[in-house]
């Protein structure tokens, strides 16, 4: 797609680096993540306007660590280096990088001690406190350059050459914790780079509406993976105003939904949209797959296969289907995908990525890759979507399947079903259900001993998780009122047969998943 002005984000593999790409959007300009092992071809073929260079876990001295193909700065091209993004520049323009004995992890008070474009509003407060995440730092500065901020245990902070518009930080100006940190970067696109902040939302729904009709073309058919959540729905009425009717909508019943779902999502839709809406019956397909099967990455792998194969099989029977559209975002891509031999490493397949067949008969529409849930949302809102769909939890496409843990029987499913309906109720009836990014229930793969009715019981545990976030890259636990907390518990044991224990899960993300698989 191409954006008036945007920025080429490289990433060396920072827990960051998606913050990166969020703060830059936030300022109103395009931003797009690239492995740090993208060819200088590849990066052209973005057409950015800026480069910056992402932090990232390596040591630039060592003899492995990721590099820098120095055409790229041959360009002309701002560029602006974070952490190991400023340490590699200084290692390849002539300066010197070295281990530290004064390693700063956290909190920093940054002086400015030079003239700086990207220090513009800031000059007249006494006090900057950035977040610093370091071992090593610049020891001597390249030709050209000029430092311009220290802290009192490194005496280069940050370092700047204003001829060739290359802006090194060593602190990460794009946490929240760093103040000021988007009013630098903001300073770094817009005095340093000139950039014009363009991208709204209603711009991305503008543009991507275009780049859709334009790659599908005039005929051609697509169908779109179609959940009821949020993301889907999104993609679904964006691809609605690209091509109209050639747009099918397909909806699975795997035999992983929650209560009713099916009809209530299904009903939904067709009150509100005017789409080709076909529902797929394929709950069998899916649980004789899944018979036996007790390994979460099997049991994704084998629902994201199963999933193209019916879409396949959907999609033979419409004329003229080319294109396959999902509502995959950001995070499902960054967990599921590890770089050849590059920084990041796979954390669980996401159905929809990870999970999918290696071979495919139809090409993927994915227009929210590069979002982040909050992000979608606010297109959602762009789009006039209601607020039941907007604020409606995350649920994700292998559904029970990897919160029933263990094997998965109809009778398990059953017992998590109507544990989770309690959830969801009380939850609303407490008003929290808007507060808390997520809230369901998990069925553990034990049974424990309890007394009920001076009888003895041995039964099945449910945990409940409960988690505050912003955009499910890191999450905490939700501070639940303990009486809510209650009532969820003593409804579940008073009311779902079979399970005699509640527990409550009290793990943050990291080190937890939000998902127990
Ligand atoms: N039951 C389903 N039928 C058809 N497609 C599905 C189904 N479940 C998931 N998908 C596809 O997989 C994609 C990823 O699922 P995911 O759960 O992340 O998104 P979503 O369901 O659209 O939104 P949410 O994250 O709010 O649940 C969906 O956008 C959709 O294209
Ligand atoms: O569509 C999806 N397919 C998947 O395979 C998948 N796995 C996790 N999730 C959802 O993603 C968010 C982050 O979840 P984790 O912390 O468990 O990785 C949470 O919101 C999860 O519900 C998935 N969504
Ligand atoms: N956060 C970072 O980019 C760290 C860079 C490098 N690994 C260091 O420890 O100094
Ligand atoms: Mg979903």
């Amino acid at each position: 797609m191409k954006h008036a002005d945007s920025v080429v984000i490289l990433d060396y593999g920072s827990q960051y680096t998606q913050l990166i790409a969020r703060r830059v959007r936030e300022a109103g300009v395009y931003s797009e993540i690239l492995t740090c092992e993208a060819t200088p071809e590849e990066i052209k073929a973005r057409e950015p306007q800026a480069i910056i260079l992402s932090g990232g876990p390596a040591s630039v001295t060592a003899e492995d660590a990721p590099g820098l193909y120095r055409e790229i700065l041959d360009w002309g091209l701002p560029v602006l280096g974070i952490c190991y993004g400023m340490q590699l520049l200084a290692h390849n323009l002539g300066g010197r990088v070295t281990a530290s004995e004064d390693r700063e992890y956290g909190r920093a008070d940054l002086d400015l001690t030079g003239q700086c474009a990207l220090w513009d509003g800031l000059e007249g407060k006494a006090n900057h406190v950035v977040w610093m995440s370091h071992g090593d730092h610049v020891e001597e500065i390249p030709e050209g350059f000029s430092v311009v901020a220290c802290t009192p245990s490194v005496p280069v902070a940050a370092m700047a050459d204003p001829e060739r518009r290359i802006y090194c930080l060593q602190f990460h100006p794009e946490v929240a914790h760093t103040d000021d940190g988007s009013l630098i970067l903001s300073n770094f696109l817009f005095k340093v780079a000139g950039l014009k902040p363009s991208w709204t939302m209603s711009s991305f729904v503008e543009s991507t509406v275009l780049e859709m009709r334009e790659s599908i073309g005039e005929d051609e058919q697509v169908v779109c993976g179609l959940s009821g959540g949020i993301d889907s729905t999104v993609v679904a009425l964006l691809l609605h105003k690209a091509i109209g009717k050639r747009l099918t909508c397909i909806f699975v019943d795997n035999g992983l939904l929650r209560l009713n779902e099916g009809e209530e999502v299904i009903g939904y839709l067709r009150e509100h949209f005017d789409l080709n809406l076909v529902w797929v019956q394929a709950q069998d397909e899916f649980l004789d797959k899944l018979k036996g099967v007790d390994d979460p990455e099997k049991k994704r792998k084998i629902i994201g296969h199963t999933f193209i194969e019916v879409f396949d099989r959907e999609a033979a029977k419409i004329k003229n289907v080319k294109y396959l559209a999902q509502g995959t975002l950001y995070p499902d891509v960054i967990e599921s995908i590890s770089f050849k031999g590059g920084p990041s490493v796979v954390i669980k397949s996401h159905h929809n990525v990870g999970g999918l067949p290696e071979k495919m008969n139809l090409s993927l529409v994915e227009p929210l890759r590069e979002l982040f849930k909050d992000e979608v949302r606010r297109v959602a809102m762009e789009l006039g979507l209601p607020d039941s769909i907007i604020w409606r939890h995350p649920f994700p496409g292998p559904g029970l399947a990897i919160r029933v843990i263990g094997e998965i029987t109809a009778e398990r499913l059953d017992i998590l079903r109507k544990a989770d309906k309690i959830v969801q109720n009380e939850l609303h009836a407490a008003d929290w259900y808007r507060k808390v990014w997520q809230g369901f229930a998990v069925l553990l793969p034990l049974k424990t001993v309890g007394v009920m009715g001076d009888g003895r019981t041995y039964e099945h545990v449910i945990a409940l998780r409960v988690v505050d976030s912003i955009d499910a890259m890191t999450a905490d636990w939700t501070r639940l009122p303990s009486e809510l907390l209650a009532r969820m518990s003593n409804r579940i044991i008073n009311e779902v047969k079979g399970v005699n224990r509640v527990v409550f899960d009290i793990s943050s993300k990291p080190p937890g998943t939000i998902e127990w698989e």
